[in-house]
């Protein structure tokens, strides 16, 4: 295993999508210049996050300007770049994704991953969102590999459901990276809060990048960060634009499944018995 700095791009997104673009190639450009090798982008970093825009700015994966874009920043600075999300329409059934595209230091696309669990909460006074009025989920697990490292993907609110999480650790995934965009309302109680559950129940390192905090519309909650396998936060940001970095050593997984042996402990003889879902 090798070590490798990460960083997460926390960008300011607005309505705009040639300034997004651009601000995100600044930002990797910067990234790689400190030493990056594998760089996320937050959800929706190419347009606002709303109900009301996912069609507006939906484009098909891979021919769109986004994905052009994408590609070209991940083949200038020869990075594996995790290209946050884009509202995705695909042309064959007509239906909207909000989906995750992963590019390699050649600039090819690697591995596409759609939203599985869409965003529909509704906490009264504070904040209703009902991403299934016009995306469709996707029902795929996806990983890929970067070197010997094996990544496994989801988008923000997929961070609520360990049972993927725990899918992609018995996949051999050391790592999973969320594209996220939590609000001001839930982030500041669940965001480092699910992090560090995902990477201590799975021993993976978990990383989630959002978008910086923005004066108006969708009010993103900031604070992307970068959690150890033990669960330990090793980087995080504030609420503005800034790229955040750690040095991953995926031997520290090796180390914690070793002394903490959980998942060979575990009781599937009791729980499948008891319960089935
Ligand atoms: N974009 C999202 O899926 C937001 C998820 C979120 O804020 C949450 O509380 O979960």
């Amino acid at each position: 295993m090798r070590c490798f700095r990460t960083a997460l791009i926390q960008m300011q997104v607005g309505a705009d999508l040639t300034k997004n673009l651009d601000n995100a190639a600044k930002h990797i450009a910067q990234a790689k210049e400190s030493g990056a090798e594998l760089i996320a982008l937050p959800e929706c970093f190419n347009s606002p996050y709303g109900v009301n825009f996912f069609k507006q700015y939906a484009e098909s994966v891979p021919q769109g300007r986004t994905c052009e874009a994408l590609s070209k920043a991940a083949r200038d600075h020869s990075v594996y770049l995790i290209g946050g999300t884009l509202p995705e329409i695909d042309k064959d059934n007509q239906k909207f994704y909000n989906t995750c595209t992963v590019w390699n230091p050649d600039g090819d696309l690697i591995a596409k991953f759609r939203k599985m669990h869409l965003f529909d909460i509704d906490i009264p006074g504070k904040i209703t969102f009902k991403e299934s009025d016009i995306l469709s989920a996707g029902n795929q697990p996806v990983t890929f590999d970067m070197h010997d490292v094996k990544i496994g993907l989801g988008v923000c609110y997929d961070l609520r459901f360990e049972e993927l999480a725990k899918l992609y650790r018995l996949l051999g995934c050391n790592m999973l990276v969320y594209p996220g965009a939590f609000n001001t309302t839930t982030g500041p109680m669940h965001f480092e809060l699910l992090q560090r559950a995902r990477a201590a129940d799975n021993q993976v390192f978990v990383c989630a990048v959002s978008p910086a905090r923005s004066a108006k519309g969708y009010r993103a909650y900031g604070y992307s960060q970068i959690t150890d396998p033990w669960g330990k936060v090793l980087a995080q940001a504030k609420e503005h634009e800034e790229i955040i970095y750690a040095d991953i050593d995926t031997a520290q997984c090796d180390a914690v499944r070793q002394q903490i042996p959980i998942f060979e402990q575990r009781r599937l003889d009791v729980y499948d018995t008891v319960k089935k879902v």
